[in-house]
């Protein structure tokens, strides 16, 4: 299975790779980033989202027929999201597209491939920065392209950095437990709060010891399916947002390392949005 596994990986860095061409090609393209929405007005897409998840999905199935897909954009025309033990690709063409509408330049390609509903690898590449992180779960983990894991092991809460994203739910209930949390780490004091404007990215933030901590409530399991491998695999911890195992339909995420991981829970109001993973409503 090992080579096989790495047969399958080694297709979706290429794959990354080929979709991130794209991307930066249809960045100076305005038209293909006219902007549609999606479950709010802030809720973004575009055709190149759209795109570049058919790419993705049309290269695999040519080498892999067996395989499945979860699929941000598929999932958004209507296809469920559920997670088998089978083959599976978890898929999100542009993480960040919110900062590719805008140029903001943090937009990446994020690809999880799960067995036995397990992520076996992830693959990220921040198209922009040209930086492609890969992880395999097994006992290696690698950074392509120099791009080394420099895990912190800083363990005082107050001098870290902490990454996390306002999301695109404006509901006023839920923007008062975002800043909820946020007065709460401020007031740590912690050294400061980032965030890429892609969940991908700041989990490889924390992957390469550049933040502490990423936390979140209302990412989606394409956001953090690449990221979560790349994590663990650099040392990091997965946690709940109130503590305990981490699941990637829930929509709520702690990437940690070890030192910071409690002292952050800790702080997060938390609420749990619908799951990624919830029948449909009729
Ligand atoms: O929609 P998208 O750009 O793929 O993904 C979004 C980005 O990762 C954003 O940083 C995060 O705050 C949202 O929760 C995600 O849904
Ligand atoms: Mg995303
Ligand atoms: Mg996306």
């Amino acid at each position: 299975m090992d080579d096989v596994l790495q047969n399958i990986m080694d297709h979706a860095v290429a794959v990354a790779r080929e979709a991130g061409q794209v991307v930066r090609e249809a960045l100076c393209d305005e038209k293909q980033r006219d902007v549609m929405t999606k479950s709010s007005t802030v809720d973004l897409v575009t055709q190149t989202d759209q795109r570049v998840e058919h790419l993705i999905i049309q290269s695999v199935k040519k080498k892999f027929p067996t395989h499945r897909f979860i699929g941000e954009e598929s999932v958004a025309a209507g296809e469920a999201c559920v997670l088998t033990d089978d083959p599976t690709w978890i898929i999100d063409p542009i993480d960040g597209t919110t900062n590719f509408v805008h140029s903001f330049p943090f937009v990446a390609v994020s690809i999880g491939f799960s067995v036995d509903k397990k992520i076996q690898f992830g693959v990220v590449y921040s198209c922009l920065e040209d930086k492609m992180f890969t992880a395999r779960r097994v006992k290696e983990h690698s950074v392509t392209e120099n791009h080394l894991m420099l895990f912190s092991s800083i363990s005082d809460v107050r001098r870290s950095i902490i990454a996390t994203e306002f999301g695109s739910n404006r509901e006023t209930e839920t923007v008062e437990k975002i800043f909820s949390s946020l007065r709460n780490i401020l007031n740590i004091p912690v050294h400061g709060v980032r965030g890429a404007g892609t969940a991908a990215v700041n989990m490889c933030l924390v992957a390469s010891g550049c933040v502490e901590a990423y936390y979140e409530v209302g990412v989606h399991v394409w956001d953090v399916a690449a990221g979560s491998v790349i994590v663990e695999e650099a040392g990091g911890v997965l946690m709940d947002v109130e503590g305990g195992p981490v699941d990637l339909m829930s929509r709520r995420i702690v990437a940690a390392n070890n030192g910071t991981v409690a002292h952050i829970v800790k702080e997060i109001d938390a609420f749990s949005p619908t799951r990624d993973d919830a029948p449909p409503t009729q």
